[in-house]
């Protein structure tokens, strides 16, 4: 670390410490500095770049066509505007299918990108890939529920976890990736008693995207809250509405986090 670093980088502890005082952690996605800048100032703990950047950066139909050289060209942007949040990193659709691919990638993310975490979508099937990143000191978080990258095996952007059955694999899979080293669950799309009964079984932070007000924390896409996206998801909210400036909507975003005015019951999902 620097000498002349003004403002300390959030770590993981720091995080946990935010969870265990029970203040929730304000997370956003950002695709360049700019965003990244604003974020920070904003008082955002937890910076994600999503590949979500391949629908909302680059016009793609979904987040397949993403790139790991696409990642790691916007984190680095990112990296760049950030002082204090935590820099997370997605981890694209199929950079991430043996053990030592995931390893030789997810350092390609740390190492040229500059990301501090990487995060994953996955199920039970991902636990190889969690351990090994957990031996080898990489800050890893799972991704369940509703996860884009399975888009056309899933058949659409819907509510996952609303059967029963679906439900209790949920929460298997989220204890197994945990036993396997997870250090962070996130939770897309999910009804909000599912993720109040993960969030209440876990011992590691647990983020919300449609997941309810019970979790430790929220995220959404940036240009959501920005009202800059055709067709927002229903979980979202535009937060530039009755503000000035883009970076007052961004403050005004992390207040409602904080407070826990966000998400309220139409921003959920009822079971
Ligand atoms: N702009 C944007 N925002 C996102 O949150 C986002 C992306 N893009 N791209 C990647 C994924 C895809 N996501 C999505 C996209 C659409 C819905 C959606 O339309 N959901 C319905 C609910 C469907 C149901 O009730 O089952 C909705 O009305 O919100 C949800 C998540 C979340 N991610
Ligand atoms: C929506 C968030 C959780 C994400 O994975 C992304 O932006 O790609
Ligand atoms: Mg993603």
């Amino acid at each position: 670390m620097s000498v002349h670093s003004q403002t300390k980088r959030l770590t993981l502890r720091d995080l946990q410490g935010l969870c265990d005082r029970q203040e929730p952690i304000a997370s956003l996605t950002a695709y360049d500095a700019t965003q990244a800048r604003l974020m920070d100032a904003a008082g955002v703990d937890l910076v994600l770049v999503g590949d979500s950047l391949g629908m909302v950066v680059l016009g793609h139909e979904t987040t397949l066509p993403v790139t790991m050289d696409d990642m790691i060209y916007h984190t680095r942007a990112v990296a760049r505007g950030l002082r204090r949040a935590l820099l997370m990193a997605d981890m694209p659709f199929m950079s991430y299918v043996s053990v030592d691919q995931a390893l030789h990638n997810a350092a390609r993310l740390m190492q040229e990108g500059g990301a501090q975490m990487v995060k994953l979508e996955g199920d039970a099937q991902q636990v190889a890939v969690v351990t090994a990143m957990s031996h080898h000191g990489i800050p890893v978080c799972a991704h369940l529920g509703l996860r884009p990258q399975s888009v056309h095996k899933l058949g659409g952007y819907r509510v996952q976890g609303r059967e029963a059955a679906a439900a209790q694999r949920m929460i298997k899979d989220a204890m197994a990736l945990q036993e396997a080293g997870a250090d962070m669950l996130l939770l897309e799309c999910v009804p909000s008693t599912l993720a109040a009964e993960i969030r209440a079984m876990a011992r590691i932070p647990v983020i919300g995207i449609g997941a309810g007000a019970q979790c430790d924390g929220q995220i959404l896409v940036v240009q959501d809250i920005l009202g800059m996206t055709d067709h927002a998801p229903r979980f979202a909210k535009n937060f530039l509405t009755g503000q000035a400036s883009v970076q007052a909507a961004l403050a005004a975003y992390v207040q409602a986090v904080k407070s826990g005015s966000f998400p309220a019951v139409e921003h959920s999902f009822l079971s």
